[in-house]
Parts: structure tokens; sequence; C-alpha cells
């Protein structure tokens, strides 16, 4: 199969975009490069003949167009957008401009695209979502496929937002989509100001690792990895106008997520003293969701996915990681004189 991913320089994208080269599918990367891209993501791939690079912007509708009608890609993969919710707290404007009016713009030029090829049956465009779009949980229950939607912060909206666009081109159009919303990712190549590379980053570099709050927020998280083969699983055999919540069954309290990074680099790379010394804790973001929870049975009972490493694993190799590549993310800190901020995604 022929997938136009968009986004996918980025974290997630890139991981995904590794994987479908490697599963024999030919791959057209689409990303306007921002602050968030690091061309090194996709380093592994770049020269392979199954791939090619398109430096677009997915608001831009004629490039839009112009990179479908080259390519004639037999699905979209939608990961372009802006990601991070602090940014979103401080610059609203851009969250709508990338992942709402951006998101707009795909679907016009999908479905032009998609008509003019006679409609195809298994053409797919797949929007890559979060979880945050339903809101808070309490300390008990779970977001599934069929949760209200009550987004928090501009990020989460912005992305609530490009979901029901999303939706409405199929209900509309007859658009084929199929949608996901995924927990919490981590894993190599995650950009530092996230929490996990930011909690890394300082206590390697022997600063206070801030923590929101009192650290009692609870995340599920998921190997980026399982999350890739995830959206495979989805793009390639999801039903159209279906939605898959994707989750690691593995919840933490961000207190303990960031004991468990200091203890597991305690014995990687031991400093003069426990890394767990440098833990501080900061005033609480503001609208900060408690907790998030999902219960991924449609995907696992539909398409037989589930994750396969567990959160003690993935953070010893994600660790191990980060030890090996310091040249990644020391370029990446300094770039566009962009600096780590706090982040708890
Ligand atoms: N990170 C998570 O934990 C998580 C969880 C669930 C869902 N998601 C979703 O997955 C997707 C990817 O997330 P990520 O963490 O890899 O993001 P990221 O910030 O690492 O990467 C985003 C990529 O999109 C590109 N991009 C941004 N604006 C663009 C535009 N206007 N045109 C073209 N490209 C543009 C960037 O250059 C970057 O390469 C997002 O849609 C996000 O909402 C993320």
């Amino acid at each position: 199969m022929k997938i136009l991913v968009t986004g996918g320089v980025g974290f997630i994208g890139s991981a995904v975009v590794r994987l479908a080269i490697a599963r024999g599918h030919e791959v057209v990367n689409l990303d306007a490069l921002t602050y968030a891209a690091c061309l090194g993501n996709v380093a592994q791939v770049a020269g392979h003949p199954a791939y090619a690079f398109e430096h677009a912007d997915i608001r831009d509708a004629a490039a839009m167009t112009r990179i479908l009608t080259r390519h004639q890609p037999d699905a979209i993969m939608h990961l372009a957008a802006e990601t991070h919710v602090d940014r979103s707290i401080d610059s609203p404007g851009a969250f709508v401009d990338t992942n709402v009016t951006g998101t707009m713009v795909l679907l016009e030029a999908a479905r032009a695209y998609w008509q003019q090829r006679g409609r195809p049956e298994g053409f797919r465009f797949h929007h890559v979502s979060t979880d945050e779009v339903f809101g808070s949980l309490g300390p008990t229950g779970f977001f599934n496929e069929a949760t209200p939607y009550a987004p928090n912060s501009p990020y989460s909206a912005s992305k609530a937002a490009s979901d029901h666009l999303v939706r409405a081109w199929h209900a509309t159009y007859g658009l084929p989509v199929v949608l996901s919303n995924c927990s919490n990712n981590y894993g190599p190549f995650h950009f530092p100001e996230k929490l996990i590379p930011v909690v890394i980053l300082k206590a390697l570099a022997g600063e206070e690792i801030p923590i929101y709050g009192a650290g009692e927020n609870v995340r599920d998280w998921l190997y980026v990895e399982d999350h890739a083969e995830a959206l495979l699983a989805v793009l390639t055999r999801g039903a159209p106008g279906r939605t898959y919540a994707i989750g690691g069954n593995a919840e933490a309290r961000n207190i303990d997520l960031v004991r468990m990074i200091c203890s597991t680099l305690d014995g990687l790379r031991p400093a003069a003293a426990p890394y767990g010394d440098q833990i501080r804790f900061v005033t609480d973001r503001p609208g900060h969701d408690l907790r998030y929870a999902i219960d991924a049975t449609r995907i696992r009972e539909e398409l037989g996915w589930q994750p396969s490493v567990t959160l003690t694993e993935g953070i010893g190799r994600t660790l191990r990681w980060y030890l090996e590549n310091e040249d990644w993310w020391r370029a990446l800190q300094v770039r566009d004189g962009v600096g780590v901020r706090l982040g708890v995604a």
C-alpha cells in the first residue's frame, strides 16, 4: 500500500514511517518541519526506494492537491499537528490553525482526490488523535469509543474539533475515514519538552526535575512502537467510519513514573546522589486533567492488537536510547532558539 503520512518527521509519525517501510509499504512523508520535527528521526529510511519526502504545510490547499496528484497514495494517515499542551495554553491560535483549519484543508484535498479516482472503497483517511479529547476521569473508570467529548485544554479542544470534522466528512461526503484516540506515548525520538524526556535530560544535567502539583495526575503510557503497530492495524483493517481507542494498560501517577525513571537511571548511569533527590514540585498547570485511562477492548477484539511492551521494559529501553543518542537531543535543544520547557503531555 502507498501511504501518505502527514507529520511523519515528528515523534509518533516517524515511528509509523519506520514501521510501514519495514512492513513493505511505500511511504510519502509530508511534513512542514516545525520546531517539533527532526529529520534524524527518519534518517534510517531516508535513502530507501519506498520512501519519499515532501516539505509542505497541511494548511496549503494547492500543495496538498499537488502532492496527492503526484504520488497517488492509497491511504492518508494524518498525524501532523501542534501537540504540546503548555504551548497551547500560551499560544492557542497556532493550534486552531494547524489542527483544525489544517485538517479541514487536508480533508478537502483528500475528498477531491478520492472523488476524482472514482471513490475507491479501499481508500482510507486515518485521523490520529488523542484520548485528551475526552477530558478528565476521576479515580475510577475508563475512556472508550462511546465516551462523550469534554476537552479541557486548547490542544485537546483543537484535536476534538478535528475529530468532529473527520467524522463529518464521512457522514456528509462518504469519505472512508477511520479515527483513533490514543493515550500518552513515550519512547525513542520523543521531543525533549514532554514529561519523560524532560525528566531524563534534567536528571542527567544535574538540574531540578519539575513535577506539576503534587504529582498525583495519572496517565496511561504506551510505548511508541506499540502505537505505530496499532495505527497500521487501524489503517489496514479498521472499518470505515469507525473509531478505535488505543491505550497501554499501564497507568501511573506522574510522581511514581518519575521515581521509576530516576531509579532506573541510578542503575544505568549512577551519579553522586540518587537522581530522585532532584525532584521538585512546581505550581500546577491550569486546567490539568487528573486522570486518563483507556478501555482498548474494541481494537483488541476486532483487530487483534494489544500492547507488547510493559512500562518497566519501555522505560528501560527509552533510557538506554537517550543515553546512547546524546547527539540527537543536544542538537534539538538549541535549534531555532527553542529550549526545553516543562511538559506533561
Ligand atoms: N504524543 C502523544 O502522546 C500523542 C498521543 C495521542 C495522539 N497523539 C497525536 O499524534 C500525532 C503526532 O503526535 P507527536 O507527539 O508525534 O507530535 P510531534 O509534535 O512530535 O510531531 C508533529 C509533526 O507534525 C509536523 N507539523 C506540525 N504542523 C504542521 C503543518 N501545519 N503541516 C505539516 N506538518 C506539520 C511537525 O513538523 C512534526 O513533525 C498528533 O496528531 C497528536 O495529536 C499524540
